[in-house]
């Protein structure tokens, strides 16, 4: 840390402080991302996992790791400082005034190829939002905060409990589904959403009502002056059935939008795209290189100790992975448990007997859960209690500690995207088959079951 000269605090989040500094021989400016070691393990490894994440990826669009090293009883990552902020707050200075189309297809083009770059990794990001999507002054989109990134085909340490914010997580988390790739894509249609509108798309008073908005893919018209293109492409992206939302590549390469998109990529960021499109494997110097800076010893200890591989073996290919495929059937057990669910009080859901058909599975194919494993009242009425213990604990489904259904673009006094049923888009053709279910290529390997996870944590307050 004396090799840098300490401005201001810029921030705090859930983890730790981030620090302005300038570097004292370049006089460059940096963030530090400071977080404290270790007491909590769990809280230690996913710093590290950030940090080796950010390492990994080197793409115009993504905020450029700098060094790690432990100093003290601190984990310190240094990395680009982005000048602009971060999208939240540029939405939220726009008040009621719409932007540009131009800078949304630019901000959303650079979005989606620092994601692309991410999923070429084979990593999911898990936590696109507004809040951790940066802009630089010159106006550049960067993609940052990998806390929450999960390496694909790694086994349990990193399967950790993180659901996501509730505004951005899609249909299949809350039907206790892998999260996969699209999963990132519908989060991404979200902030894409938002700034189209400057609100959420989905928004609703209650735990069950969002759910059902989420589920149903119902989200309110967006206004007509958008290109058609866009609102297809966000049509595209709420589908409910993730192998029929088209991924990251598409929407770049092959989608009706791409050409708009693709006007307004630096040829440095298309630049960026391909070769990681190829290549997608770990590099084992720069793993290693990684590991050093962050402490041989604990590092390794920590991510091996649960059978974990390190940074350099996850070098797995596009062609190696073996291809996982979704079911055939509609992902719709949530809507029937909270249709059933409706009938039920909420001061009686815990009481209550009902119960849920599950899901049936193509014979042979691997163990999911299931709603008949899960019923529906406990879903509510762990979503009951997380309202009530938020102060503490909500970070597992909202690590912001802030009301998990007051989003960061809500209303004080209600929000008029919660508008009556009639009001809202219903993706009614969300059953018909096709479309890019061959690039619904890869999941979490060993998705941890969340609800277990989140009832042990709240029943610990
Ligand atoms: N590279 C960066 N450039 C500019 N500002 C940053 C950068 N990284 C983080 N910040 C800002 O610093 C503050 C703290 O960020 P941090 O990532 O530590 O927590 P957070 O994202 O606010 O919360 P959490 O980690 O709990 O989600 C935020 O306001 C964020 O916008």
């Amino acid at each position: 840390m004396e090799r840098y000269t300490l401005h201001r605090v810029i921030g705090e989040g859930s983890f730790g402080r981030a620090l302005l500094v300038r570097c004292k021989s370049s006089q460059e400016e940096y963030v530090v991302k400071e977080v404290q070691l270790p007491k909590n393990q769990s809280k230690l490894e996913k710093s590290r996992r950030e940090a080796v994440l950010l390492s990994r990826m080197k793409h115009p669009n993504i905020v450029a790791f700098r060094e790690a090293f432990e100093a003290d009883d601190l984990l310190c990552i240094v990395m680009e400082y982005c000048r602009g902020g971060d999208l939240l707050q540029r939405i939220r200075q726009q008040k009621t005034a719409q932007f540009p189309v131009d800078d949304i297809l630019r901000w959303f083009a650079q979005m989606c190829a620092a994601a692309n770059h991410v999923h070429d990794k084979r990593v999911l990001h898990r936590d696109l939002k507004s809040k951790n999507i940066f802009l630089t002054d010159n106006g550049t989109i960067k993609l940052g905060d990998f806390g929450s990134a999960c390496i694909l085909n790694s086994s349990k340490a990193y399967a950790h409990t993180y659901v996501g914010t509730p505004y951005y997580v899609a249909p299949e988390v809350w039907d206790n589904k892998p999260y996969n790739n699209k999963s990132d894509v519908w989060s991404l249609g979200c902030v894409l959403y938002e700034l189209c509108t400057l609100r959420h798309p989905f928004q609703a008073p209650s735990w069950k009502s969002l759910i059902l908005k989420v589920c149903r893919g119902a989200y309110p018209p967006l206004p007509s002056h958008l290109p058609y293109e866009l609102q297809y492409l966000i049509k595209q992206m709420f589908k409910t059935n993730p192998k029929d939302r088209p991924s990251l590549h598409t929407i770049l390469t092959s989608h009706r939008v791409a050409r708009l998109l693709r006007k307004h990529l630096s040829s440095q960021a298309i630049e960026a795209e391909e070769p990681g499109r190829r290549t997608g494997r770990w590099n084992r110097e720069e793993g290693v290189k990684v590991a050093n800076l962050l402490g041989e010893r604990s590092l390794i200890k920590t991510l091996t100790s649960e059978g974990v591989e390190l940074p350099e073996a996850h070098c797995e290919s596009r062609e190696a992975a073996p291809r996982k495929q979704w079911h055939a059937d509609p992902s719709d057990s949530v809507v029937q448990m909270l249709a059933n669910a409706s009938l039920i009080s909420s001061e009686s859901m815990t009481s209550t007997s009902q119960t849920l058909a599950g899901v049936s599975e193509p014979e042979g194919s691997r163990q999911r859960r299931r709603w008949a494993k899960d019923p529906p009242e406990r879903l509510l009425s762990l979503l009951e209690k997380a309202r009530l213990s938020r102060a503490s604990s909500t970070f597992l489904i909202n690590r912001g500690g802030e009301d998990p259904l007051v989003g960061p673009l809500s209303q004080p006094q209600g929000d008029d995207t919660d508008g009556p049923e009639a009001e809202v888009a219903v993706d009614e053709d969300r059953l018909q088959p096709r479309s890019d279910d061959e690039d619904t290529d890869f999941e979490e390997e060993s998705p941890c079951d969340w609800m277990d996870e989140a009832e042990k944590m709240f029943s610990e307050h």
